[in-house]
């Protein structure tokens, strides 16, 4: 058996697109728009994923938009996170607070963080290699989620 994709619903393909493709960096790999149910799918992949095998299909993230407008809850509880590992993670969390994403767990330890999605989705930052020397404004920011 082989992991392919984790699906989530959206309400803004925009907001969505420059959420997971400018700010965290995936990219679109491909997109089926279906008249009959009303709906558009676009399936995005992590950038180090691009490196995968072409045998080895890179685990995907699967956005889906219903035309029709619908309210999102948060989820049950049994849904937890998204989660990716990134190169620099105090780089990461600049940009996205640069572009207004709020940092819900700062990555105070040099090795993990939380934001949310434009619906919000769960999405933890995980350092690559060893946790970076902690640094500011990391260190001194408190979390307002409840990690
Ligand atoms: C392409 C493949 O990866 C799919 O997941 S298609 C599954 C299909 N999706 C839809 O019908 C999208 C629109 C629908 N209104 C929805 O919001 O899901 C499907 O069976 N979805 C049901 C589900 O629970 O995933
Ligand atoms: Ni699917």
């Amino acid at each position: 058996m082989q992991y392919l994709h984790t699906m989530v619903r959206i309400t803004d393909i925009d907001q969505s697109l420059n959420f997971y493709c400018n700010l965290l960096g995936m990219k679109e790999v491909r997109r089926k728009e279906s008249e009959k149910g009303r709906f558009t799918l676009i399936f995005l992949a992590a950038n180090d994923d691009e490196a995968t095998s072409s045998e080895q299909q890179a685990p995907e993230l699967e956005l889906t938009w219903n035309w029709d407008p619908e309210e999102l809850t948060t989820g049950a509880r049994n849904f937890g996170h998204l989660a990716y590992r990134v190169d620099d993670i105090y780089a990461t969390c600049q940009h996205l607070m640069d572009n207004g994403v709020t940092i819900n767990r700062p990555p105070r330890d040099g090795h993990m963080a939380f934001v949310k999605s434009p619906d919000g989705i769960s999405i933890e930052l995980l350092q690559k290699g060893d946790p970076k020397p902690s640094q500011e404004p990391w260190a001194s920011m408190e979390n307002t989620g409840s990690w």
